[in-house]
């Protein structure tokens, strides 16, 4: 690294905006009101070293700790002799987590070794992404929610409930960490096709920040997972003596936006003006309003809605190399038409708009969409959710799957309902009598909630399908060939989107980054991947991915002039690169 580029990295380590006498942020933008009236945070910070050291999992490194640090740390005694590299460790470690055989058991022991220690945790998933990816998000995370109350022994994340109403800007302080440059909040309601899991659904901002760590190289001190708990509506929770949440029915109405208010004004005031809020599992009645009310006052993104909308978009345009044609060319049809159905079809109609100068009205033309009443058609218009009225196309009610293929045709079917099993044999089987290669993609998670199985598509559709899930499913063989499916899902897209943000110093998203993103995505997949009938790069190759992501994302916020860290870098894609975090013990 020459020392110009070295120069910025360390400027971008520490991206997050100085903090005053009042323990508020500089007012940099002139945008935010973080210096007045701020409380002093009520804690004090203390160089950690001996015992407390060792349960310090920012530090500490177990046996890797070397005979100096041992000395001046006054470790003597306290570790027993021996001194093992970092490697050797996350060998042992890969050992033992091997030799679980409930995944369950894996997810628990891999976030012990979190809270134990954390460059050996994220050496792990860097080193092992392909392998640990399903253990920390889906499936594995879906599970660990549902049973969050009785499986963490210590609380991760920040979690602000109805009772801190009013303070919570007081809450926001009690964390540790003042440099947050990642938060992902959940309010629990959607916890991916599960329903609504309250307060439990804790695991998927931990999950996904892990993620934005591991697979984006944003450093995870900079990263804070929130829950918001307003209630809960699933009875079984609140009848569960375990059950770790408020045990009141959801707020809704102003009560619930106002605290959501509460919660963004803090936020800002907090942390400033370029600290990105991911919304994840939101319920859509409130997804949409949420994005829509706070894009333009705040940096916020939707995973759901976007981050999906950008990696299934990179999906298809990939996919055009084995099903020929342009995008404008065929129909896709969505089941399931809620935050992460509409949010694709939206992306997919902007692309082709783009692409052949048509209206995206026309765009939309050739994308239909089903939810749980049917075929959404112009008759139903007035009646419908405005995400979807956009969609309402002139055409017959149809209610059901089968008859809907065969009246609309579609060169793809896309899965967002939630609802597992769906894509049944006799749909394949008509998705594979309209086309030589039917594009399947089943998004829906975790896998129980998969509209169907990769061995379910290839086998119906006599191995012409191309097939794309939300959750992993392990390569199939038909035919004496073996197909690997891929997986779509917006992991690919957000650590990458999130760090080019950060790195760019972005107050906005913008569509355009969105499909930028989803540009630098599909540009990833090579003739050897399509060989293999695969529509995605494989995760071995993810920090490389994201670094291109984060790139261009970055190169379009300043195109955009919403970028605030400036010079442009020359490089984007090196400056990324150099930017990331690593795991490797430090001394
Ligand atoms: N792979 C990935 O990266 C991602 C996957 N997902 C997954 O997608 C799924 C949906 O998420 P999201 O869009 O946020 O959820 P929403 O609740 O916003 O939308 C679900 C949609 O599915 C429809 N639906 C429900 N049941 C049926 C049915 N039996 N037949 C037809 N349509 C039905 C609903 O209809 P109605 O509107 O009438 O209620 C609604 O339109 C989840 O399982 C989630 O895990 C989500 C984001 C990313
Ligand atoms: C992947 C994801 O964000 C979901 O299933 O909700
Ligand atoms: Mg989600």
């Amino acid at each position: 690294m020459d020392s110009k580029m070295k120069e910025k990295s360390e400027a971008v380590l520490d991206m997050s905006p100085t903090s005053t006498v009042g323990g508020g942020v500089e007012d940099i933008y002139g945008e935010d009101r973080a210096t007045e009236d701020q409380l002093i945070t009520p804690w004090t910070f203390a160089v950690s070293s001996g015992y407390n050291l060792l349960r310090d999992p920012r530090y500490n490194k177990g046996l890797a700790i070397t005979e100096n640090e041992r000395d001046v740390h006054y470790l003597r005694g306290l570790l027993p002799p021996a001194v093992i590299p970092q490697e050797l460790q996350e060998k042992r470690l890969m050992q033992s987590l091997r030799r679980y055989e409930v995944p369950l058991n894996k997810y628990v022991a891999l976030m012990e070794l979190e809270e134990r220690n954390k460059r050996l945790f994220y050496k792990l998933l860097i080193d092992n992404v392909e392998e640990l990816l399903p253990i920390v998000y889906t499936p594995t995370v879906g599970e660990a929610c549902q049973k969050y109350g009785s499986i963490f022994k210590r609380p991760q994340g920040l979690y602000i409930s109805l009772k801190e109403k009013g303070r919570i800007l007081e809450v926001l302080k009690n964390w540790p960490e003042r440099k947050i440059q990642v938060i992902v909040v959940t309010d629990g309601e959607r916890i991916l096709g599960l329903g609504d899991l309250g307060c439990q659904g804790m695991g998927i901002p931990v999950g996904k920040l892990a993620l934005y760590t591991a697979l984006g190289g944003v450093g995870p001190s900079a990263c804070l997972p929130i829950t918001i708990d307003v209630g809960t509506n699933n009875e079984q929770l609140l009848k569960d003596e375990f059950y770790i949440g408020l045990r009141q029915k959801r707020a809704i109405g102003k009560k619930y936006y106002d605290f959501l208010d509460e919660f963004m004004k803090a936020v800002k005031q907090n942390y400033g003006e370029k600290v990105l809020v991911q919304y994840e599992d939101f319920a859509n009645h409130n997804a949409f309003e949420l994005l829509a009310k706070y894009d333009t006052t705040h940096l916020v993104f939707n995973d759901d809605i976007q981050g999906t909308a950008a990696v299934v978009l990179a999906g298809l345009v990939a996919s055009l190399k084995l099903l020929g044609g342009s995008l404008a060319d065929h129909t896709f049809l969505f089941f399931g038409a809620g935050e992460a159905g509409t949010g694709i079809a939206e992306l997919i109609a902007l692309a082709i708009s783009k692409k052949t100068n048509a209206p995206v009205e026309e765009a939309r033309k050739n994308i239909w969409l089903v939810d749980s009443k049917g075929l959404i058609v112009n008759a139903q218009k007035e009646s419908l959710q405005a995400h979807k009225k956009p969609w309402a196309h002139e055409h017959e009610p149809v209610n059901n799957l089968l008859d809907t293929i065969k009246a609309i045709m579609p060169a793809a079917i896309i899965g967002t309902s939630g609802v597992g099993k769906t894509f049944t044999k006799e749909v394949i089987e008509a998705m594979a009598s309209i086309n030589k290669r039917p594009l399947i993609m089943a998004l829906s998670n975790p896998t129980a909630q998969s509209e169907c199985t990769a061995e379910e598509a290839y086998t119906w559709s006599e191995g012409r399908a191309v097939f794309a899930s939300g959750s992993p499913f392990p390569p199939v063989e038909y035919n004496n060939k073996l197909h690997i499916p891929s997986q779509a899902n917006n992991c690919y897209i957000f650590p990458g989107f999130g760090f080019g943000l950060v790195m760019a110093g972005a107050i906005r998203v913008h569509n355009d980054m969105l499909l930028a993103a989803s540009e630098a995505l599909a540009s990833q997949v090579t003739e050897e991947h399509y060989g293999k009938g695969m529509i995605y790069p494989p995760f071995g190759n993810i920090r490389k991915i994201s670094a291109h992501i984060a790139a261009n994302v970055a190169a379009k916020g300043y195109e955009l002039g919403v970028a605030t860290r400036l010079p442009q870098p020359a490089d984007l894609v090196k400056y990324a690169e150099s930017c990331m975090y690593t795991p490797n013990y430090r001394s």
